[in-house]
């Protein structure tokens, strides 16, 4: 059911051999987090297959994926939410299965739901976790204070966490994460229906934490936010990792030259004008791919980084009067972290209709 080979990306398949280097010479103590061979089955099923990655010290860690790609299940694998069904992980000089307490001394985690007393107020959640990390008598309090105030929450401070609105709960959950400055931090969504003022400060906190040498690893469902604090990335499908990089690199390995959308009027998909319209696009902007077809949208990638913004702007006004009772309108981007997420994402939505198709 657990699958090792993968992907034929080569980072992944280099990480994966480095995390097995660090184990068997026993050096993993010189990265903050090792999860060598991560496996997680229900029945027949695999939710998390063979998956290896480091975090360096000092160093935010992205884990991208849809919806049921195996992100939170690895998090909770990690925190002993849920038992393993093979594998094991490595931080500050601890291993989870041989000494899971000390292991997990180490680690602040923000759940994908928050897990805040409802009758406490926000200062005595933030209270108990200091003391909990073992914060001692009025150093806890003004501990509580501080992260309070970090979070944007001071206000509220003494109303009861089941008054605060989702986007505060959130905030809360992250500072109960990251009080008493836990080495390494756990965030599965921790800006999910948080405003973007918030998000925004909370980046800030975020990257002075990692900026002291704390260690992140983070999912989200922003590209923004990956963007924004990331230095390496992961992606997974169906609960492997399908690539892993930096930013740029993955950038620059799967997304090169502009996005190009093309929002057609209501046509036939069968219709000869739609067939040459496909054939001029194909031919003007070699080479180029067309990545998806959806409700009326053409997603092309052109692939041609030589091509000035001017080129393909000139190319695609000619194009917009030769087709006009074709095409409603265009838009163009430059290539990013979303359309490699997309494209990644798509690999998972083919995977289940092929499933689907032969059960
Ligand atoms: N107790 C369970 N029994 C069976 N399958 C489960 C169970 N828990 C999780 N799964 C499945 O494991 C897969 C991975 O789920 P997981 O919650 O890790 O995804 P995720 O990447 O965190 O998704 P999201 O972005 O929605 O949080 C999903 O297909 C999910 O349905």
């Amino acid at each position: 059911m657990f699958e090792k080979e993968v992907t034929d990306d080569d980072d992944v398949i280099a990480e994966s051999k480095r995390v097995a280097e660090l184990v068997k010479n026993d050096r993993v103590h010189e990265v903050a987090l090792v999860v060598e061979n991560f496996c997680k089955g229900y029945d027949s099923f695999a939710a998390v297959s063979m998956l290896s990655f480091g975090v360096h010290h000092g160093e935010c860690f992205g884990l991208l994926g849809i919806n049921g790609a195996g992100k939170t299940t690895t998090f909770e694998m990690l925190t002993g939410d849920k038992r393993k069904s093979f594998g094991n992980a490595y931080g500050f000089r601890k291993t989870l299965d041989k000494n899971r307490c000390e292991f997990l001394s180490n680690i602040g985690y923000c759940p994908q739901y928050d897990g805040v007393i409802e009758v406490f107020s926000g200062r005595q959640m933030l209270q108990l976790f200091s003391r909990l990390r073992g914060i001692p008598g009025r150093a806890a309090i003004d501990e509580a204070d501080e992260w309070l105030n970090k979070m944007g929450l001071l206000e509220s401070a003494n109303a009861q966490c089941k008054n605060y609105s989702g986007g505060m709960k959130r905030r809360l959950s992250v500072a109960m994460a990251m009080i008493g400055d836990p080495p390494l931090l756990l965030l599965d969504e921790p800006t999910s229906g948080v405003d973007p003022v918030s998000r925004r400060q909370f980046w800030d906190v975020l990257n002075s934490v990692r900026d002291s040498g704390q260690s992140i690893l983070l999912t989200s469902h922003s590209m923004d936010e990956c963007e924004a604090l990331c230095s390496r990335l992961g992606i997974m499908v169906n609960g492997q990792l399908q690539c892993l990089g930096g930013v740029q690199h993955l950038k620059s390995k799967f997304a090169q030259g502009y996005t190009l959308s093309l929002k057609l009027k209501l046509v036939n998909p069968d219709s000869p004008e739609l067939q040459n319209l496909r054939e001029e696009i194909s031919d003007k902007f070699k080479p180029c791919v067309l990545k998806d077809i959806h409700q009326n949208v053409l997603q092309y990638q052109l692939l041609n980084i030589t091509l000035g913004w001017d080129e393909v702007f000139k190319t695609m006004e000619g194009l917009k009067t030769s087709f006009e009772n074709l095409i409603e309108d265009y838009s163009l981007n430059e290539t990013g972290l979303e359309e490699v997420f997309l494209s990644f994402a798509r690999k998972q939505h083919e995977n289940k209709k092929e499933n689907k198709g032969q059960s």
